[in-house]
Formats: C-alpha cells, structure tokens, sequence
C-alpha cells in the first residue's frame, strides 16, 4: 500500500472583516496552477470599472505565503479576452513577508464598462518558489555568444 504524503506547502488565509460569506480561494480543476481570487467588493455596491481605468480589488483576506514561495497574482484569460480586463501590474508579485490584504490590480482595456459583483473570481494566483540571490558588485561581466543582444536580437 503507497501512502501519499501531501508535500505540498500550506496557504494560511486569515479572513477579514470585508472577506466575511466569501468561499475561500481555491483550485477550480485538479489540475489548476493558480487559484481564484474572489472580489470582497461590498454586496450592495459593485465596482464599475470604466474603459481605460484601473482600481485595486480588494480579496478579503491576508495570505500568508510559505517562506521560500511568493504569490503570483495573475489574469484570468477569460476576463482578458471576453472582457479586456487584465492585472495592470501581471504578475502582481505578493511577497512572503506580506501581512496585508491582499489587492488585485484591475485595469479595463475593453470597450464596455466592466461590473465587479461580490464574489466574482476577478484573477488567479500561483504560488511559485522564489529565492533571493546574494548581490555582489564585480569590474567586468563575463563573455557569452549573446553579449549585449537583446530586445529580437535573435530574430523572428
Ligand atoms: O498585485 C498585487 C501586488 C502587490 N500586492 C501587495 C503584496 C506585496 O507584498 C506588496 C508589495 O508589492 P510590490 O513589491 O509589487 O509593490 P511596491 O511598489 O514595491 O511596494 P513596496 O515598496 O511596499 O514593496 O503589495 C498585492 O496585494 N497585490
Ligand atoms: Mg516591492
């Protein structure tokens, strides 16, 4: 008999007034690299965001990312090609050592107003090892094929 240890690195939420009745961020396949963020935009007041402007959504809840790990706050392609609504900051990063709410930052490219209902799952986050590196200054940098090429530099 095989036993499974989930290896996996827990998520600690911690609700907010504002994420109260909301369902928790979750996986919504087996197979799912983000989970969904849900908008805590207040029941009675959607939020309308305009052609062209942005605004922060609020998701009710603090994440405790796993040290080692950070929060990649993405779009949903769905909302980006439906709707044109996209992350203005993709991918928002939401670092380890974060203890506030955590946002979502919509900006509307579409033509047509876009309502945020309370509930909705307006973006997706993926949770992906991250590391620090130690900086240090030195004279030359070394030779590669590449050098300094970049922006197409290789072509179509
Ligand atoms: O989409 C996002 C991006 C960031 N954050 C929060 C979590 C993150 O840890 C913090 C700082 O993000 P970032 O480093 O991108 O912003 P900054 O402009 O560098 O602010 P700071 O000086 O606070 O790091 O803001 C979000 O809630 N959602
Ligand atoms: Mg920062």
């Amino acid at each position: 008999m095989t036993i499974h240890h989930d290896t996996r690195p827990t998520l600690n939420l911690i609700r907010l007034p504002n994420g109260e009745g909301l369902d928790l961020p979750g996986y919504e396949s087996k197979g799912a690299a983000g989970m969904d963020l849900r908008a805590a935009v207040d029941d009675a007041a959607p939020l309308t965001l305009l052609p062209g402007k942005r605004a922060l959504v609020p998701t009710g809840f603090i994440f405790e990312i796993p040290e080692g790990f950070e929060g990649q706050v993405r779009p949903r392609s769905g909302l980006a090609f439906k709707n044109g609504i996209t992350c203005l900051n993709s991918p928002g990063t939401v670092d380890s050592d974060y203890r506030g709410e955590v946002k979502v930052l919509l900006v509307n490219l579409g033509e047509e107003p876009f309502v945020i209902e309370r509930g909705m799952r307006i973006a997706q986050m993926v949770i992906a090892p991250v590391t620090q590196a130690r900086v240090a200054e030195i004279a030359e940098a070394s030779e590669t094929v590449r050098g300094a090429g970049g922006f197409g530099s290789t072509g179509v």
